[in-house]
């Protein structure tokens, strides 16, 4: 069946292979089409919207000129790689992504053979696309064969430490692979720090037809029209950055500025290099995030994420609702905390917005900082601000403060100093899926020395939290909160610092105890209400503290009940094994408790809505009641009266 002839082009493409029959012309055509495809898509289903339309060009030059999936191409953070998604076999799912058994909203190696590396995190490509260019020629082996590796890494994704060591050793390997620096000049907020000004004098005041392409080198690999335009902006860039780039000083050839925009300018570039390149070659392209969709374009965050939207005029169909956000609780509790001591201070790693602290930075400006994406140092950082006699609020995602695990244990626990861990998005996310998971804060800060570790139960807690934290001087100690709305209970006037190590009793009940920590506790209300309807009364308490245990509270719950069980929104490791540890060491068990802890499974859990992952968890309300009916004994039907 031949195809007529005004066919979308985007229906002509099944897999990449399929965009080497188009004409550059057409090339250019079906850019708009993937741009469509992708603003419609993302209107169903919410996403991260901006930065696909940023590389939707670049998209189809790298695949249209490189030949994946034997060819890797590696998405940085890869919240960019819908339009990658729409080109590679995806297209019939793309409806889907984000959603529960959809598409991820990432790359995922289980997903496709065109994802060769799963990311969410940043600043991870060169390393990786490294590792493959090695492997390539000490002659590993995969399915789809090894060819070139091609990392594609943005701006904001540039401030990272393992970026540049990944820089070094490249440049050291001299390796051909290929880094495309995609430079939008944003992270998910408007990018911080030096380096963001060093990439925008890179390309300041110059027409994109005068590459910048200092090396010579990397002169050589340019198209031929595009030379001349080379060596005179050479000679231009030689005043500017004596030596040549950093680029080019760590040993990579360095080529650009060029417009990402422009299948003129990215076509014959990346065709160039595909054929001459025998080194790392970096090409920096200037891409616009949100292009040619007007609301992402005019909105503050350039369109990074957004819910499902109406695609005419750009609203956002969220959900109404009345109760706070976490995250707003704790800015608020930490703006009033700041009003009466000025050494408190505020430092997140590029996610102001994600955090509230763009709130507290409206308000105290020279007590906040945006380190860039850079977790490592801003715990350092920290560190180093509590050493000189500050109270640092060191603000982050769980997800996120892994990457600084190392400063966390050894920086700030072995010196004791007394950082504030505000842990942001604890527990199961939702959309963005397991990358994402709050799992492991608690099991990795609780087995820390002299640590004092928290979890909120409600938006009213996390306010005492916040103030315990702030009161706090003698160590660490970290609080933790889920991502989206609070409980809707009644709000506290003011932050009161709780008595350290101390958990509360919300209900006195018989035979069996559910100890909860952290925001799992309106489940454990719901099992409770259920279980009374038959005739069991539970008794609840808030842990509150997942180090200091609460030794009495639980030693007591522990002589009084026939069965104790614990609730966290966290794996293996946290809070329920150290109680089971102080039960074991107590000879609690001896006696004849029984005890079951709750706790994520041993899995990574794909993405669906928060309730649905808890449901894949089994940490609902109709799973806390089965645990408590099965360790008394009860059948769950029909159950008797105990
Ligand atoms: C280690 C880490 N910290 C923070 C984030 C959150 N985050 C996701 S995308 C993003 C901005 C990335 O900016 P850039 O690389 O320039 O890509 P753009 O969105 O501009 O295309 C941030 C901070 C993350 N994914 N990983
Ligand atoms: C890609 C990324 O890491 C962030 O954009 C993340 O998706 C933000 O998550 P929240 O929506 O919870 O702020
Ligand atoms: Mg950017």
């Amino acid at each position: 069946m031949t195809d007529r002839p005004d066919t979308p082009l985007l229906d002509r493409v099944n897999r990449p292979a399929d965009l080497k029959n188009f004409s550059d012309a057409e090339l250019v055509k079906l850019s708009h089409e993937l741009r469509a495809e992708t603003i419609s898509a993302v209107s169903e289903t919410g996403g991260h919207l901006g930065a696909g339309l940023g590389v939707v060009e670049l998209t189809v030059a790298i695949h249209s000129v490189f030949d994946t999936p034997k060819d890797k191409l590696i998405w940085d953070v890869s919240h960019q790689c819908y339009p990658h998604k729409i080109l590679t076999e995806r297209r019939d799912r793309i409806r889907t992504l984000r959603m529960k058994d959809g598409l991820s909203g990432f790359t995922k190696r289980s997903e496709s053979p065109y994802d060769p590396f799963g990311a969410a995190h940043s600043s991870t490509s060169i390393s990786a696309a490294l590792g493959f260019s090695v492997a390539r020629d000490l002659g590993g082996n995969v399915p789809e064969g090894l060819g070139d590796a091609i990392a594609v890494i943005g701006d904001g994704s540039m401030s990272a430490g393992m970026a540049y060591e990944a820089m070094n050793n490249a440049g050291h390997l001299k390796k051909r692979m290929f880094v495309i620096l995609n430079d939008n000049e944003m992270s998910i907020a408007p990018p911080v720090g030096a380096m963001s000004t060093y990439l925008s004098r890179l390309y300041a005041e110059e027409p994109f037809q005068d590459f910048k392409a200092a090396a010579k080198g990397a002169v050589s690999m340019l198209p031929g029209p595009f030379r001349e335009g080379a060596k005179r902006a050479k000679d231009m860039l030689k005043g500017m950055a004596v030596g040549g780039t950093l680029f080019e000083q760590l040993g990579f050839s360095y080529l650009g500025p060029i417009d990402g925009h422009d299948l003129n300018q990215l076509l014959p570039v990346l065709r160039t290099v595909k054929a001459r390149a025998t080194g790392p070659v970096l090409i920096h392209v200037i891409t616009k995030k949100g292009k040619g969709y007007g609301p992402a374009e005019a909105a503050r965050d350039k369109g990074h994420a957004t819910a499902k939207f109406n695609v005419l005029t750009g609203e956002q169909k969220k959900a109404p609702s009345n109760a706070p956000s976490y995250t707003r609780v704790f800015a608020d509790s930490l703006i009033a905390e700041a009003a009466k001591d000025d050494k408190i201070c505020a430092v997140t790693a590029a996610m102001p917005d994600g955090t509230g602290l763009n709130l507290f930075a409206e308000r105290y400006p020279s007590r906040c900082f945006d380190v860039g994406i850079a977790e490592q140092h801003g715990v350092t950082f920290s560190a180093g601000l509590a050493a000189g006699g500050m109270k640092p609020f060191c603000t982050m995602y769980s997800t996120f403060l892994q990457r600084g695990y190392d400063q966390v244990v050894h920086d700030v626990a072995i010196q004791r100093l007394p950082v504030r861990f505000a842990i942001d998005r604890a527990g199961l996310v939702g959309a963005d899926g397991a990358t994402h998971a709050g799992a492991f804060d608690v099991a990795f800060l609780a087995n820390l020395p002299d640590f004092v570790v928290m979890a909120a139960a409600d938006e009213a807690e996390l306010v005492h939290m916040v103030a315990t934290a702030a009161a706090y001087d003698d160590g660490p100690i970290a609080f933790r909160f889920p991502r989206g709305e609070g409980a809707g209970v009644t709000m506290p006037e003011r932050g009161e610092p709780l008595e350290i190590g101390k958990g509360r009793i919300i209900a006195e009940g018989k035979r069996v105890a559910l100890l909860s920590f952290g925001t799992r506790l309106s489940e454990v209300e719901k099992a409770a209400e259920a279980l009374r309807a038959k005739g069991i009364t539970p008794t609840i308490a808030d842990a509150r503290f997942a180090k200091p245990l609460d030794r009495e509270m639980i030693l007591s719950l522990a002589a009084d009940h026939e069965a104790l069980i614990t609730i966290e929104e966290g794996a293996v490791g946290g809070f329920g094994s150290h109680v089971a540890q102080l039960l074991a060491d107590e000879g609690v068990f001896d006696a004849g408790l029984k005890y079951r802890s709750m706790v994520l499974p041993d899995i990574f859990i794909d993405q669906a809505s928060p309730a649905d992952m808890y449901a894949v968890a089994g940490m609902n309300a109709e799973h806390i009641e089965a645990k408590v009916l099965d360790v008394l004994g009860i059948a769950s039907i029909g159950a008797q009266r105990a």
